[in-house]
């Protein structure tokens, strides 16, 4: 019998086209999402050189980073995010890429338009010029972000150079409690292993806290796998992934379908495979989670207090660790429960799926926001915003003064008019917390859609179980 392989390896097997000893290898990529920020230069690169795309359909592009989330039918009034909009506009016209711009009913952010479309599917390699690709993982892919001279190679060739990376296995056993979601599991693994512990692996997630999850909540664990240095994060595809999938626009149809199913079935890691290095948590251990810190491996139990600077390590530690919270406003083993909050921001990549609105609405139905707190919901996708207004969300939303936005990736990065103001406290759902992330000396603290929705209702850091 041949070696036991991971699914990872299985994978990159299946799509390396070359490989040559102490050179990267040559990977095949199925599916490249392109969006405003990384592709300009890119296809300047291409058009220097007089290249066309190697297979356009391979390709698809959405604006997400640059735009309003309000008034999404006028033109952009900031002139470099309108000039970006544009710019991707004209060039996907030029070399024939599908564009689904703004109004169109399927953009969105790039990592959740392709799921709910179809076009992220088991067993595909999956690029993006955005670290947050690892999202596409959980369907059993390997997905991974890439720079913007690899975008360009990509477009020329369909192909990128890559060295493999080692695997790592993380595994969550037993049943989450009460008012813990998937946000918390990939909150609580960070905080772990630090923001770095994961540097030069491609995570698997495996275990019966995973197996239970839905798409929409492994989308959010695979999504911050970054967050901890990883390359990316992949969950094996099985019945609740291809229930998923079942009927969505760009997935196989009907028998196709059938079929195709019966192949991703095999997409697993054999039994005595060999990881590089395996971690195991128990899920009865995670509580709901919130960050303190500049990074979002500073992350604590929201009961827990922050650590003392003599609780930590390292020197070197201690002084990121000073610089971080002066710059949050917060001292060393005080408790953030109880801590006021100016914003709660309800998006991203990482939780602004349909699930992740119906947490929300779970939690704030027939209750009003805090006097004081701002509160924005934007949808991660047009696709997203319909459903929400199909099942009545946004009267919950509207009645509770939340403001309910139009698709983009808003407050999660100060790219576009959405920004926290300096000073500020906003309570987030996204992926990242570091200094000025969400507008120029904004302080943000990270935590899971209910988090947030009970931030929203009393104003301040709240153990969300109280609410449940
Ligand atoms: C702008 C883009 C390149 C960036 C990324 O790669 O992740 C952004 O999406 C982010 O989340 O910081
Ligand atoms: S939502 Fe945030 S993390 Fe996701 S792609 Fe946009 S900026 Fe990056």
């Amino acid at each position: 019998m041949s070696q036991p392989k991971t699914l990872f390896d299985k994978l990159w097997d299946a799509h390396v086209v070359k490989t040559s000893e102490g050179y990267p290898d040559v990977v095949y990529i199925d599916r490249h999402f392109i969006h405003e920020v990384t592709s300009p230069q890119a296809f300047d690169g291409l058009r220097k050189r007089g290249i066309k795309l190697f297979n356009p359909a391979r390709t698809t592009a959405t604006p997400d980073h640059n735009v309003p989330t309000k008034d999404q039918h006028l033109p952009i009034k900031e002139a470099l995010s309108r000039h970006q909009v544009e710019t991707l506009r004209k060039n996907t016209a030029e070399f024939g890429v599908t564009m689904y711009d703004l109004g169109h009913p399927y953009q969105g952010i790039v990592h959740i338009i392709g799921p709910e479309l179809g076009l992220t599917l088991p067993g595909m390699t999956i690029v993006c010029g955005d670290s947050h690709t690892s999202t596409h993982g959980a369907f059993g892919s390997i997905a991974f972000g890439i720079g913007t001279s690899e975008v360009e190679q990509v477009l020329a060739t369909q192909c990128i150079l890559q060295y493999r990376p080692k695997t790592m296995r993380i595994e969550i056993n037993g049943t989450l409690g009460k008012g813990v979601v998937s946000k918390d599991i990939i909150l609580y693994i960070i905080a772990k292993i630090s923001a770095s512990g994961a540097t030069g692996y491609f995570v698997e997630y495996a275990g019966e806290a995973i197996r239970s999850l839905s798409m929409e909540a492994r989308m959010t664990i695979c999504n911050m796998s970054i967050e901890m240095g990883a390359r990316g994060g992949l969950i094996a595809p099985d019945e609740t992934t291809f229930n998923y999938i079942k009927g969505r626009k760009f997935a196989p149809q009907g028998a196709a379908f059938d079929s195709i199913v019966e192949e991703w079935r095999q997409l697993k890691t054999d039994d005595d495979a060999k990881y590089d290095h395996v971690l195991t948590y128990d899920a009865a251990d995670i509580a709901p989670m919130i960050t303190y810190g500049t990074n979002p491996g500073m992350g604590i139990k929201v009961t827990d207090r922050i650590p003392t600077i003599a609780e930590l390590n390292d020197i070197s530690e201690q002084n990121s660790f000073t610089k971080s919270l002066e710059y949050m406003g917060l001292e060393p083993g005080s408790q953030l429960l109880g801590k006021s909050v100016d914003y709660v921001f309800i998006g991203s990549c990482t939780n602004a799926r349909i699930e992740d609105l119906r947490l929300v609405a779970s939690i704030v139905k027939g209750k009003k926001k805090a006097a004081g707190v701002e509160v924005w919901v934007v949808p991660g996708s047009k696709q997203v915003e319909e459903q929400a207004r199909k099942e009545g969300l946004h009267t919950i939303f509207e009645e509770a003064g939340f403001e309910l936005r139009e698709p983009g990736c808003s407050a999660c990065l100060g790219m576009n008019e959405d920004k926290i103001p300096a000073g500020k406290y906003c309570i987030s759902t996204s992926n990242r917390n570091f200094e000025g992330r969400q507008g120029p000396k904004s302080r943000t603290f990270l935590a899971s859609p209910l988090s947030a929705a009970a931030a929203a209702i009393t104003g301040k850091v709240t153990d969300v179980r109280e609410l449940v």
